[in-house]
């Protein structure tokens, strides 16, 4: 030994602070987050949402900036819920979209023949496998499900468009049957099975596990659709893409039959964290808001406050800490850029939680020109105030102003008064 111990000689990539043990796993082969599809339902499962009524020219705009946001797929409501569904399945259909177009239907030979006319580029079947489903919706057993399941794919696949074949209830039903039920569609040629969390029952764990167990099974691709009943959609729609999951259904906000499922901008925050490059170059991020504005109005509802990206608050920082640190590096709380999604940063200072970074932040933005003991001093005097009512930014900005005209008249009586509480 010559005194130099061994681990001083190994070549670190990253000094140990810049380490984050949270980051995407390369090394796990099986994983699909940095390369997978949305089929986007907002067009069929938004369709299911209470408050969801959709006419021609609505569901017409709607499919039109979904595609130019950049979804893969278009899902539209089966042709056979209603001649207007079906009607409007066949106008969408002659967009000449760059978005695949596929209709959804139960698993049923009339409800094929109708899909296969609209002229989609695909269709997604799908049949309750779960003993809940058996014997209180269709009422048929897993044979029956089989060969009607053999039946529908072969037909579809005969028009030479694509077609999917998904368990309804996936997390409720029984392992062996799903993994059989799987692999023969995958035998016979389907291009995409897919899992549905149908009630919303399952957690990542499960999901991941599932998924796993199914990428080594079938050779064909995985689809995945989960309900938020429990908060999980997000979340499971990841773990899934981990576990091999090729394809996830989104809609805008979520809409869909209760409280919906995973929402499209709260998959590609997520999506965006474990490869930023990838989903900035897949979509056009900045579209986001103003198609998440298009759906609301159409549904009537308000985009939620805390809603993911686009939420009026996502990008407000508020407590002085925040504030100090945001303003010195902006990822020192934000995982995700504002500029990227077309949104802007927001920092907020009137209240009793600001600190004197962020007021002399503001003090420079209006050309002011104070010591920091002066903006110390006046951050005291703005708390105080905020301790009796609320301060909007002209408020703050008005007291900012006469303390500095204050102090530049060189009259300490004048700054007392503007400091002393109560006044202004
Ligand atoms: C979990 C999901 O979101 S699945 C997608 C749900 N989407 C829809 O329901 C689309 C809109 N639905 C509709 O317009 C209608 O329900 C239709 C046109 C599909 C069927 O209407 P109806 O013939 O009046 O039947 P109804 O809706 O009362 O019942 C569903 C029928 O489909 C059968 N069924 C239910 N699920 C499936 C399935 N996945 N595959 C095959 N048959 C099914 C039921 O047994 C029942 O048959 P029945 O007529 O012999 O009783
Ligand atoms: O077709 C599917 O995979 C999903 C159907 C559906 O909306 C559900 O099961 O919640
Ligand atoms: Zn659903």
């Amino acid at each position: 030994m010559n005194g130099t111990s061994s681990s001083n000689n190994i070549k670190q990539d990253n000094p140990p602070s810049l380490q984050n043990p949270y980051t995407q796993h390369y090394s796990d082969l099986l994983s699909r987050v940095n390369k997978f599809s949305i089929i986007e339902s907002t067009l069929r499962e938004g369709e299911q949402f209470a408050n969801a009524f959709f006419d021609t020219a609505t569901k017409i705009e709607i499919a039109k900036a979904l595609d130019a946001f950049g979804v893969e797929y278009i899902e539209l409501t089966s042709p056979a819920a209603s001649e207007q569904s079906r009607e409007d399945c066949v106008a969408i259909c002659n967009l000449g979209l760059k978005a695949k177009i596929l209709t959804h239907i139960r698993c049923h030979m009339g409800d094929a023949q109708i899909a296969v006319e609209t002229g989609v580029d695909g269709v997604d079947v799908v049949i309750g496998t779960s003993s809940y489903l058996r014997e209180f919706s269709h009422g048929k057993d897993m044979n029956y499900i089989t060969t009607q399941a053999i039946e529908v794919v072969n037909y579809v696949k005969s028009k030479g468009i694509e077609v999917r074949f998904s368990s309804e209830d996936s997390f409720r039903s029984d392992l062996v049957d799903l993994l059989s039920i799987y692999r023969t569609v995958d035998k016979i040629g389907v291009n995409r099975v897919g899992i549905a969390d149908t009630v919303g029952c399952a957690n990542p764990r499960q999901v991941y596990d599932l998924v796993r167990t199914l990428r080594g099974v079938v050779s064909c691709d995985i689809e995945c659709h989960f309900h938020n009943d429990t908060g999980c959609a997000i979340a499971n729609a990841y773990a899934a893409l981990e576990a091999g999951a090729t394809h996830i259904d989104t809609s805008v906000l979520g809409i869909g039959e209760r409280n919906g499922i995973t929402p499209l901008g709260g998959l590609v925050a997520r999506m965006y964290t474990a490869d930023k490059e990838y989903i900035k170059n897949k979509y056009k991020l900045h579209m986001l808001r103003d198609l998440e504005n298009l759906v609301a109005d159409a549904v009537q509802v308000q985009v939620p406050f805390n809603n993911y990206i686009t939420g009026y608050c996502s990008f407000t920082h508020k407590a002085g800490i925040h504030a100090k640190a945001i303003l010195n590096n902006p990822s020192t709380y934000e995982i995700l850029k504002p500029e990227d999604f077309g949104m802007t940063r927001y920092v907020s200072i009137g209240h009793r939680l600001t600190g004197w970074n962020a007021v002399k932040n503001r003090v420079e933005q209006l050309g002011l020109t104070l010591t920091d003991d002066q903006v110390k001093q006046v951050t005291i005097k703005i708390k105080e105030l905020a301790d009796i009512r609320p301060l909007t930014m002209e408020d703050v900005d008005n007291l900012l102003r006469d303390f500095h005209n204050a102090i530049t008249s060189g009259d300490q009586l004048r700054v007392d008064g503007v400091l002393a509480v109560g006044t202004n």
